[in-house]
């Protein structure tokens, strides 16, 4: 994370959540952190869990308000199935200087103008988990209606959890949420599969499981703090005739991992499109 952004992080006004599940908290937490004044966050949430509860009240932020000031964003992080139960509340909030921002995967910048009253500004991003430690990647387009001065604020926003790129092809939004939405899945399973293959390799399964981890996060650590290309961060592992070469032998193969990534990536890409269809 970038300490330089820490002292930007401000609202010009009220942030109304809707949806405080895993990527909306991912995002809440992510600003906390950063010191957003908690008084201008308010949540949405119709049945949240006693944890949420407690944890929003301890914060000073509020749940599921009878009344608040009309907010300048919101922030849809529902399911994408609720898009449109969810729009017809949200559309309660939305005046012609609220920023509507959704994080809905599938969900294009058509159908939820659709469900918005007209001219509403709107943002279509794809964030990531890692978000709520500052180190997400979210990737943003924004309607016509959108001014110079929103834009920056939800770059602000979402550069205060990570990295951001604009684009301006939301056709690449289904390949961007295969790759960097979902990716951290990946990851995650990358680590569990490394466990188990090394208990199969004879390895107690706590043992395992703490090398496993240890060193998924240890090699993206090195990645980010070095700023040096995978491939050679690779190539620095691999002694020639070595282990890592044997177990790249079998990674690299036509049939291997990038083999099944790319088959992975291209199902999420598909399923994104199919949410966008409804
Ligand atoms: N998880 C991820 O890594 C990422 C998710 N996304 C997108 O974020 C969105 C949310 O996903 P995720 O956080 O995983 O899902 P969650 O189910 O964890 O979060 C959704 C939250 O919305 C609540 N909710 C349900 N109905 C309403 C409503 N009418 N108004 C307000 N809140 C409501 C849910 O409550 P309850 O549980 O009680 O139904 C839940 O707390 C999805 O659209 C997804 O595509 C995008 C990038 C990454
Ligand atoms: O699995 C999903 O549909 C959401 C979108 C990206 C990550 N989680």
């Amino acid at each position: 994370m970038n300490p330089g952004k820490k002292a930007q992080l401000a609202l010009p006004g009220p942030l109304l959540l809707v949806g405080a599940g895993k990527m909306g908290g991912a995002l809440l937490n992510g600003w906390l952190r950063l010191g957003l004044d908690p008084s201008l966050i308010y949540v949405v949430d119709p049945q949240p869990s006693f944890e949420l509860k407690t944890d929003l009240r301890d914060r000073g932020i509020a749940l599921n308000p009878a009344s608040m000031v009309q907010p300048k964003v919101v922030l849809l992080a529902v399911k994408p199935q609720i898009l449109s139960g969810a729009l017809k509340a949200v559309a309660l909030h939305v005046d012609k200087d609220t920023l509507v921002i959704s994080i809905l995967a599938g969900a294009t910048l058509g159908a939820l103008d659709a469900g918005l009253p007209s001219r509403t500004a709107i943002i279509r991003t794809m964030p990531n988990t890692p978000a709520a430690i500052g180190r997400g990647v979210t990737v943003m387009i924004a309607n016509a209606e959108v001014s110079p001065e929103q834009r920056a604020l939800a770059s602000q926003l979402m550069e205060a959890v990570g990295d951001v790129a604009w684009i301006g092809d939301e056709a690449l939004m289904d390949a961007v949420t295969a790759v960097s939405g979902s990716g951290p899945a990946y990851v995650f399973f990358l680590a569990e599969a490394l466990a188990r293959a090394g208990v199969k390799a004879g390895l107690p399964p706590e043992l395992a499981a703490q090398l496993a981890s240890a060193t998924v996060a240890g090699a993206g650590e090195l990645m980010h703090r070095t700023g040096t290309v995978p491939e050679t961060l690779r190539k620095n592992v691999t002694s020639p005739g070595g282990t890592t070469a044997a177990a790249l032998e079998i990674l690299m193969a036509p049939d291997g991992l990038e083999w099944l990534l790319t088959a992975a990536v291209k199902a999420a890409t598909e399923r994104s499109r199919e949410l966008g269809k409804g």
